[in-house]
C-alpha cells in the first residue's frame, strides 16, 4: 500500500495570539518541521494543507531540512472553513492509498509510532485506526484509507457538519485503546501544543524532546 502523510495546518492559531504556531520552535526547530520529520520516513509523500499566505514560510522552513519524502501542498480554496474542509482538500491531493493525518502542532510525534499506526491499519481491515487519549478519539493523529476518508469528509460537509468527529461517525474505525497506545508511545507525545503556555510548559518539561539529525537554525 502506498502511504501519504497529511499535515493539516490551515488554521489561524488564534490561541497562539499573533504567532503562527506551525512555525513556533521547540529547541530551534519549528513544530511543522518536527512533524514533517517524524512522519516522512514512514511515507512515500508528504502533503501539507494550508492557506496560500502560509505557503512561502512553510516551504522555506521545510526546505531547510532533508526530508525522506517529497512535499506537496494542498492549498485551501476558501480559508477558515475548518479542518474537515482542509482534510478533504489534502485527501484530494494525496496519491497514497492510506494516509496518516496529523496537525502541525504535535512536535513530539515519533516515526515508530506512525509506522505502527500504518501497520495496524493494514492489518485491521477498517477505514481508519484512531487512537484514544484521555478518553477522546484523536482524528488528527490517525491513519485512514484515503478513498473512504475522502468520501466521509464530503458526506460530512454536505450535511453541514464541520467536526472531525463527524467524519469518524461516517467511517468504520478501529480504536487504538490507551493501554496498547502506551506500549507504542508516551501519550504525552500526542498532546497538541496550541497555546504559547503549553509550548512553554513543554520546554520546561523533562520529556525527551530531541528529534534525530540536524537542527535548522530557524529560531523565532
Ligand atoms: N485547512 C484548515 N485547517 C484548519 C482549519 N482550522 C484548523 N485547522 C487545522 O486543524 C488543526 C487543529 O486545529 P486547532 O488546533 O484548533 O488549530 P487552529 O484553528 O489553527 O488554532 P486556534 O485558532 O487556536 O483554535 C491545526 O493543525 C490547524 O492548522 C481551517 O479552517 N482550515
Amino acid at each position: 500500500m502506498t502511504r501519504s502523510a497529511i499535515v493539516v495546518a490551515g488554521g489561524y492559531s488564534r490561541r497562539f495570539g499573533d504567532r503562527e504556531k506551525a512555525l513556533a520552535t521547540l529547541e530551534g526547530i519549528p513544530m511543522l518541521v518536527r512533524v514533517a520529520r517524524a512522519v516522512s520516513p514512514a511515507v512515500d509523500e508528504l502533503v501539507v494543507n494550508c492557506r496560500a499566505d502560509q505557503r512561502p514560510d512553510f516551504e522555506r522552513a521545510l526546505a531547510s531540512v532533508n526530508l525522506d519524502a517529497g512535499v506537496r501542498f494542498a492549498i485551501d480554496q476558501r480559508t477558515d472553513e475548518g479542518p474537515v474542509t482542509g482534510l478533504r482538500r489534502a485527501l484530494e491531493t494525496a496519491t497514497g492509498e492510506s494516509a496518516v493525518v496529523v496537525p502541525c502542532d504535535l512536535p513530539l510525534l515519533e516515526t515508530r509510532f506512525v509506522d505502527r499506526l500504518f501497520d495496524s491499519h493494514r492489518r485491521a481491515d477498517t477505514a481508519a485506526v484512531v487512537p484514544r487519549v484521555d478518553g477522546y478519539l484523536q482524528p488528527l493523529c490517525a491513519v485512514y484509507t484515503v478513498s473512504a476518508a475522502l468520501e466521509a469528509c464530503t458526506t460530512t460537509l454536505e450535511a453541514d457538519r464541520y467536526r472531525l468527529f463527524d467524519v469518524l461517525d461516517e467511517l468504520d474505525i478501529a480504536v487504538l485503546e490507551e493501554q496498547r497506545l502506551e506500549e507504542w508511545t508516551e501519550p504525552a507525545r500526542l498532546e497538541a501544543i496550541d497555546t504559547p503556555a503549553s509550548l512553554q510548559r513543554l520546554r520546561e518539561r523533562k520529556v525527551e524532546t530531541a528529534v534525530p539529525r540536524v537542527t535548522t537554525g530557524l529560531e523565532r
